[in-house]
This record gives structure tokens, C-alpha cells and sequence, in this order.
């Protein structure tokens, strides 16, 4: 089996949640030492992991970011090598990115380049967000890039394919949490209490009227609210109830508007359930923007040296902090086709393993071409 499958399969065994990406971050320290020495630096930075390739005579560096977290789900895919972490999955595929980047690390080890190579192996991007602080620190700082390249496995497309465009590729998005506090009491006396579930639900449906009233059609935006709590038995009127949910828009116009309406539709909840209410945005994502020169010139690359069929792709609602990176140095995300029958965070993703070994050829190629003279 290629060495870069196996590594996808330890990695997978072992998804973490944000911040705590121990065990990854370990596995990754431990297999660059096994790789030569001479042209590596590694550094780390809380549980990620800094890598720089020394080029030949460099006069630039380019960049290059791998996100290496899980996600709180229960994996059903009937893998052999399903995660051993109860309850959290790589089912965004960080497993594949990461191993992905190994492998281009190891191959500009063994045929160097020009140019410097900085690979960031980062932390959290499912939340609560790695990149921003990752960009602060001290480590980023003192190795950041000229040009930034980063990927992202897409179940839609086939194996051999790349999707993306120049200009906005992710929307912004905001966490959303709200905390409803009401007043519990006997099932059977709704009269003496105020009921955390029906105001949630309640909540929930007049959500749903932002997207279609409030945002223009042709500037799209969505409210998703993934997770609802409260209460604590059937016959007990529930006290509490929480949703969790996340915001997406094209625009930061969007993004403004759409939490003036839900502060709006909050407050008419609190009036007229007679509960409290708090609103907490958690972690907000800058929206991914390719650099339009960087991202046409890789695309053209792409096509013309055969590697992958490229797909000029529209906009997607999914969020990604690597728009901070994008946001600061120039460069792209992309799409990399993996082709499941399952999509991202889906407990049955199965991307195609023949896509790591078509991803760290077609990569390293684009790094010697962009990176040598
Ligand atoms: C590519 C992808 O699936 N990204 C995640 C990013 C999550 C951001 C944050 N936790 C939120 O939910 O707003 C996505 O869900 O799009």
C-alpha cells in the first residue's frame, strides 16, 4: 500500500476536536523525523505543526496549509481503520489533507526546489477557528509566504478533477448559539410556567423567514441550525432550551443584516414567551477570495500539464478560516475530487484513496514549477 494511504488510515483512527489534536499533532512530528534532515526546520505552534522545505537558492517561499482536526460525529462507514476515538470522525476529510501535505513535504525533501516551502499544518479549523491565531503567532510570522495554495476534498467530483474559480470561493459565516431561559414546571400546569420548547420551536420556524425575507435573492445567504437542546424529561416543562446552528453569506452586508434580523426575532421571542434570552455569535470565518492572477495561472498550469481535468466551479456556501490566510497573502483554495457517495460531515464519507497519490503528484509538480528557475 502507498505509504501517504497508510498515513491517511493512522490518522483517520485518531480524530481530534479542535485545540486538541495531540495524538495528530505527534504522528506528524514523527514522521518528518523519519525523513532527511538536512533541508527541514519544524516548528509548532499549540497542537499544529510548521514545516519548512529549504530550497536550493530561494528568493521566495511559497505556502502551503493543511487542516488537520475532526468532527463530534459517530462514524458508520464500516472502515477497517474506523476512528478508535468515540464519537469523533474525520469526516471533512482533514485526514486526507494532512497526509496529502506530508507527502508533498516528503517528495520537495527528496527533489528540491528553489524556492523555500512552508507547510502549516493547522489546527481547528472546524471551529473554533485555528488559522487566524495561527497567522498571529510568532512562528507563522517569522515563515510567512509570499504565496498560499490550500485544498479541500470535494465527494462531488471524480478522482483526477480539480474544482475552483478566481475571486470568492467560501462564504463568510458566524457560529450561532442562543440560550433560551423560561420557567420549568408540572406537564400537566403549562399555565405556571413558560415553555423553553415551544419558544424554541417557535424560534426555529420564524428563522426560516430571514433567508426568505429579509436577504436579497440574488445575494445568498443560509441559516442552518444543526442542534437543539432543552428540557430534561417527558413530563417536566422545560426551563431551558439551546440551538446551534452556523450562518452563511455571499456578502458581509448579508451577514450584518441577517444578525440584525435575528437580534429582531430574539427579542420578539423574549416578549412574547416571557423568557430571556442570549445570543452568542462564536466563531466567525472571513470568506474565502482567490487572488484572480495566482489562482488563473494555476489553473492553466493545471490544465496544460495534463495533471487534472480542471472544473471552473461556482461559489459554495461552506466556510473555511483559510480565508484569513487568503485575506493577507495571495494565493487559493481548490477542490480536489475524491468522489463519495456521502458528503463532507456525513458519518459515511468515504473519499476515493486513489486522490492522495493524484493530489502530492499534481502539488509537487505545481511547486517546482512555480518554485524553480
Ligand atoms: C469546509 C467545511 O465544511 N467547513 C466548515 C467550517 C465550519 C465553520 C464554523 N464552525 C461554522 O459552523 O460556522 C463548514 O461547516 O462549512
Amino acid at each position: 500500500m502507498n505509504r501517504f494511504v497508510q498515513i491517511r488510515r493512522d490518522l483517520h483512527q485518531i480524530p481530534e476536536l479542535g485545540f486538541q489534536e495531540f495524538k495528530t499533532q505527534a504522528y506528524i512530528l514523527s514522521y518528518l523525523e523519519t525523513l532527511p534532515p538536512e533541508r527541514l526546520e519544524i516548528r509548532t505552534w499549540r497542537t499544529g505543526v510548521l514545516v519548512k522545505v529549504k530550497g536550493r537558492n530561494p528568493r521566495q517561499t511559497i505556502g502551503y496549509r493543511a487542516d488537520i482536526d475532526g468532527l463530534p460525529i459517530s462514524e458508520q462507514t464500516g472502515y477497517e481503520f474506523s476512528s478508535t476515538h468515540e464519537g469523533l470522525m474525520h469526516a471533512c476529510g482533514h485526514d486526507m489533507h494532512t497526509s496529502i501535505a506530508l507527502g508533498v513535504v516528503t517528495v520537495l525533501v527528496e527533489q528540491p526546489i528553489d524556492d523555500d516551502a512552508v507547510f502549516f499544518f493547522q489546527p481547528a479549523e472546524e471551529g473554533p477557528g485555528g488559522a487566524q491565531p495561527m497567522m498571529e503567532s510568532e512562528e507563522f510570522q517569522a515563515w510567512k509566504p509570499d504565496i498560499i495554495v490550500a485544498l479541500h476534498i470535494a465527494p462531488e467530483y471524480p478522482v483526477g478533477t480539480i474544482a475552483t474559480r478566481e475571486g470568492l470561493l467560501f462564504a463568510n459565516t458566524s457560529e450561532l448559539f442562543i440560550d433560551l431561559k423560561g420557567k420549568g414546571g408540572h406537564a400537566a400546569y403549562p399555565h405556571h410556567a413558560n415553555d423553553m420548547v415551544v419558544a424554541a420551536s417557535h424560534l426555529v420556524t420564524q428563522l426560516q423567514s430571514v433567508i426568505s425575507r429579509n436577504v436579497d435573492p440574488l445575494d445568498s445567504a443560509v441559516i442552518t441550525i444543526g442542534k437543539i437542546t432543552g428540557g430534561t424529561v417527558q413530563n417536566i416543562i422545560a426551563e431551558t432550551a439551546r440551538l446551534e446552528g452556523t450562518i452563511r453569506t455571499l456578502s458581509v452586508e448579508s451577514m450584518n443584516k441577517v444578525k440584525e434580523r435575528i437580534e429582531a426575532i430574539v427579542a420578539g421571542i423574549e416578549a412574547s414567551f416571557q423568557c430571556e434570552a442570549v445570543i452568542d455569535y462564536g466563531a466567525m470565518y472571513h470568506q474565502v477570495y482567490n487572488h484572480e492572477e495566482v489562482t488563473r495561472e494555476f489553473m492553466n498550469f493545471a490544465r496544460e500539464s495534463g495533471h487534472m481535468e480542471v472544473i471552473e466551479c461556482r461559489e459554495a456556501m461552506t466556510g473555511e478560516d483559510f480565508g484569513y490566510m487568503l485575506a493577507e497573502i495571495p494565493g487559493l483554495m481548490f477542490w480536489l475530487g475524491v468522489q463519495s457517495e456521502f458528503g463532507l460531515h456525513h458519518a459515511k464519507l468515504r473519499p476515493s484513496e486513489d486522490a492522495i497519490e493524484r493530489a502530492i503528484s499534481f502539488l509537487t509538480s505545481y511547486m517546482k514549477w512555480k518554485g524553480s528557475r
